[in-house]
């Protein structure tokens, strides 16, 4: 006898799931393979940037006091007494009337407070010196970049939770970070369940599919920088399935599996959270697809059960495992962004549930319009290649027309702090 599921909404299944989720452990790794991971600690200045006067232009450091006179009808000549380029520093004097040749980001000799590009000048030989002539007059900083100019020691430039971006990975090699504390990456196991399943490289056989959601997942952990684990597929069988997620749940941090969370014969994930002692947060969602999505807990670690159907089991991963995953990972953004988007079909059909429409949107001047992309089925897969987003119809008696303002979740790396279902 089936006992009848409870159907909880989007917002509430993410409020059981998010509830005592906390950033995971960090690790320190080099710069090198720091990027795309999460900043586990705040980056402050350690230094001025620049750590002293450069020059902007290769041309020539000079005391812009003897420029004052300057001008086209009164030429001024200064002897050159130097030459240096980035890297070296200037020993001598600089006295009045007197400049260094300077490359471009050579620190400032002592005494030059400006420069003045090798274009901007004529250089001439007056009884076996070397001069310039300056036809105006020069102003104090001109062309130099001065200490702290961009950034002063001690100011706080990335905080903890932030993605690594190249950009970033400049600014630690700047300040000198040859390694970086970032959060860890979770292990997320990945075990398909289903008898009819083959192995991706099996040629087709009667009644038999491939596991592609496996491979699916996989990379969808992968996008989001946690460590998949493939752990392979398993026949219908309870005791050795049940065998299985046991052993599996010792191997990584966050388990999921795909298929055998419904109500049919053969679907042993509701018996298997029993027979693990497992603390259900759901079992039914009021969404479409996705709606057997079931999420568990064993002690603190967490149990995905995802539909066998494919767009079932994308969903079900962006929509519950992403924010957790991210969490864990120390990103403070982590649910999908949203949008307002103009439907461009109409969706007639009443419907009690929330429906999650693969799409893909166009911008065109100030609007942006989706457009549904495929199979509109829990089991399609050509729906999701070239999704970008996942129009929300809420439930509805009579639907909506196209034209409709819906809201959008984009699927982009872009995450956002506020979940859009918990506002
Ligand atoms: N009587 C009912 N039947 C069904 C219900 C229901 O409420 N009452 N729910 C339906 C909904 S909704 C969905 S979604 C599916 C979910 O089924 P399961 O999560 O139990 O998954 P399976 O039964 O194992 O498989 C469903 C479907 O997906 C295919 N599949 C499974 N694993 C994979 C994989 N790794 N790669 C690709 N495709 C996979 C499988 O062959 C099935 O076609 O249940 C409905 N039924
Ligand atoms: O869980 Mo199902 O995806 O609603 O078809
Ligand atoms: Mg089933």
């Amino acid at each position: 006898m089936l006992t009848a599921r409870k159907a909880i909404s989007i917002g509430e299944a993410i409020e059981k799931i998010m509830g005592d989720v906390c950033t995971g452990v960090a690790e320190r790794v080099p710069l090198m393979e720091a990027s795309g991971r999460y900043l586990a600690q705040d980056i402050r200045a350690n230094q001025d940037v620049p750590a002293f006067d450069r020059s902007l232009y290769d041309g020539f450091a000079i005391r812009a006091k003897d420029t004052i006179n300057a001008n086209q009808m009164k030429l001024v000549l200064i002897e050159i007494v130097g030459h240096i380029g980035a890297g070296a520093v200037f020993q001598g004097e600089v006295s009045d009337n007197q400049a260094v040749r300077i490359m471009t980001g050579a620190e400032m000799p002592k005494c030059c407070d400006a420069v003045i590009m090798l274009e901007h000048v004529k250089e001439l030989m007056v009884d076996g010196k070397s001069y310039i002539s300056i036809d105006k007059q020069i102003a104090e900083n001109e062309k130099v970049f001065k200490k702290g100019a961009e950034i002063t020691e001690g100011s706080q430039l990335v905080k903890k939770g932030e993605r690594i971006s190249p950009g970033i990975i400049g600014l630690l090699a700047t300040f000198g970070y040859s390694e970086v504390l970032v959060g860890a990456k979770p292990k997320v196991g990945v075990l398909a369940t289903g008898s009819e399943l083959l192995d991706v490289e099996e040629p087709l056989a009667p009644g038999k599919i491939r596991n592609s959601n496996s491979y699916m997942l996989m990379a969808q952990i992968e996008q989001l920088g946690a460590t998949p684990v493939f752990l392979g597929k398993l026949e219908d069988d309870l005791e050795q399935s049940f065998n299985a997620v046991e052993q599996a749940l010792e191997k990584v941090d966050v388990l999921i599996t795909t298929g055998g969370v419904s109500v049919g014969d053969f679907d042993y994930l509701p018996e298997i959270y029993e027979l693990l002692g497992a603390q259900v947060l759901f079992n039914k969602l009021a969404m479409r697809p996705g709606s057997v999505t079931t999420v568990a807990k064993v002690k603190n670690q967490f149990l995905f059960g995802l539909s066998g159907n494919p767009s079932a089991s994308f969903i079900g991963f962006e929509l519950f495992v992403r924010p957790v995953l991210r969490t864990l990972l120390g990103n403070k953004q982590p649910y999908l962004n949203t949008h307002k988007a103009i439907l461009t079909e109409n969706f007639l059909v009443p419907n009690n549930f929330t429906q999650l429409i693969r799409a893909k949107v166009k911008v065109e001047g100030t609007d942006i319009f989706a457009f549904s992309n495929g199979l509109n089925m829990s089991n399609s897969i050509t729906s999701l290649v070239g999704a970008d987003s996942l129009v929300l119809l809420p439930p509805s008696k009579c639907g909506y027309e196209k034209g409709s303002l819906v809201d959008i979740l984009l699927l982009s790396e872009e995450g956002q702090s506020e979940c859009f279902f918990l506002t």
